[in-house]
This record gives structure tokens, sequence and C-alpha cells, in this order.
């Protein structure tokens, strides 16, 4: 069955992001960063984190993870969420139809693809309504050739630190490496972000930055997120972030 997919429109308007798969080369800024909160588990810590109004609300599906929600989470809290909130899945390596089934469960209407998925598995999801963030780990290097297959078929990337775990290692990268980005893909900026990265983020000026992933460095253990360290970090991206 199909997951209603939201329009995204009005959050890439209120972002300042010209829409996905449209212009993301620009080098200006946008109106302001969109912020992902990820690794969602702590049915304590679940209101108080969306009262903050994240852009996006992660859950890992990955079993290996610290964080992975399994029958932690009921799906029936993450379905009650605010619309206003996409909620997104992240999954490694995972079947379509094991995405497809969680997000129906869930109500998720996003999947982050964190693993070594094919172009045409995020043209599979494209096209059952969900919207698509493919993740990429960079090293030393990233080869930007490599993802024009993808580009059709996804509405942001997503570049995180090459660790030891597909996801999550709370490692930054040299974000440099993002300064010759020329796909018209709009991304996400994950790996190690941290209440000390608000300054330099809210000023960050790179081809294409959407927008933040903060996941372990705001934590007070694995999936514990700490509410009072992201309540710092939106209110330090919101205000410091430029407006055009
Ligand atoms: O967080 C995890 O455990 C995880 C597991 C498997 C895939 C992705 C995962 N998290 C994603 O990793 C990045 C960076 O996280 P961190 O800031 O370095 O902790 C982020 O996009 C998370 O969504």
């Amino acid at each position: 069955m199909k997951t209603p997919r939201p329009d995204i429109s009005a959050l890439a308007a209120a972002a300042g992001v010209p829409g996905a798969k449209a212009a993301a080369a620009a080098p200006e800024a946008p109106a302001r960063l969109l912020v992902k909160v990820c690794g969602m588990r702590d049915e304590a810590a679940l209101a108080g984190v969306a009262a903050l109004g994240p852009d996006f609300l992660g859950f890992i599906f990955a079993p290996k993870s610290p964080r992975f929600v399994g029958e932690v989470l009921a799906p029936e809290l993450v379905r009650a969420l605010p619309p206003t909130i996409w909620k997104v899945g992240v999954f490694v390596n995972e079947t379509t139809a094991n995405i497809l089934a969680a997000a129906q469960r869930f109500g998720l209407a996003a999947v982050q693809l964190h693993g070594q998925e094919s172009p045409a598995q995020c043209e599979e999801l494209n096209e059952a309504g969900l919207l698509v963030l493919k993740a990429f780990s960079v090293g030393e290097a990233v080869d930007f050739d490599a993802l024009l297959p993808y580009v059709p078929f996804c509405d942001y990337f997503l570049f995180d630190t090459k660790g030891a775990a597909p996801g999550g290692n709370g490692a930054v990268f040299n974000w440099n490496l993002l300064q010759s980005y020329n796909l018209p893909v709009p991304y996400f900026l994950a790996g190690g972000l941290g209440l000390e990265h608000a300054a330099e983020l809210a000023a960050l000026r790179l081809p294409g930055l959407a927008g933040v992933d903060l996941n372990s460095g705001f934590e007070t253990a694995p999936g514990m997120k700490d509410a009072n360290r992201l309540a710092q970090m939106l209110t330090q991206l919101r205000s410091g972030a430029p407006t055009l």
C-alpha cells in the first residue's frame, strides 16, 4: 500500500531550498538550515524533542545499531507525531518490501538509505511515495560523479563520516570537501555534529547545503537524546542563520 507523501514544497520554501531536485548548486546559503534529529528511541524524550520543532525526526531500523528502534518504540507514538515533522526511517541495506512495511507501520514519510543501496532501489522507494535521502560515507575525498545515477531518484543526499559502523560513528569529516559539490540535489551534513559546531554551522556556506543531522552528539547514551542540548543547538542554528 502506498504511504502518503507530504508536499515537500512548503518545507523547501521555508528553508529557502528551491525544492528537491532543483538548483542545489546555488552557492548562497538557505534561509535557514533544515534540522534532522536522528536516532530517536526513548519514549520519554520523544515528545520533548518533537516540541522543539525539528524539520525531520529519524528512527533507526538497522538491527545492529545501538539506536535500533525495533520494538522499543510503539509505532503509534511515531504515527502520532505532528504532521509538520517528517518522520524518517533509517535503513542499512534493507529490502524494499521490509522498508515499505516499516513505513506503513510507523507512518514514515521519508527514508534514509545508509548502506550500499542502488539507484534502482531509490527509484522504487521514490515511486512508492516516500521522500528519499541517500547517505554517502565521506573519507579523504568524494567522487561526486559516482552519485550521478542517484540524482533523479533522491530528494536529498546526506554526507556522513566514513567509519567502522555504517552510521552514528560520532566523527566529523572535512566539510571543505563539499566546496566543489555541483549536483542538483540538496544535502544534509552529518557526522559527529555537536553543540560546539553551532556557530560554525550557522555561518557555513557550502553549495547545496540544505540541513544538518544531529545524532550521537546530543545523547546521554545511545538513543537517549538530551532535549536541553538540542534546544540550545536549534536556537543557535536558527538565530545564527542569515535571512535572505
Ligand atoms: O546512529 C546510528 O546508530 C546509525 C546506524 C546505522 C545507520 C545510520 C545511523 N545514524 C546516522 O549516522 C549519521 C551520523 O551520526 P553521528 O552524528 O555521527 O552520530 C546520521 O545521519 C545518523 O542518521
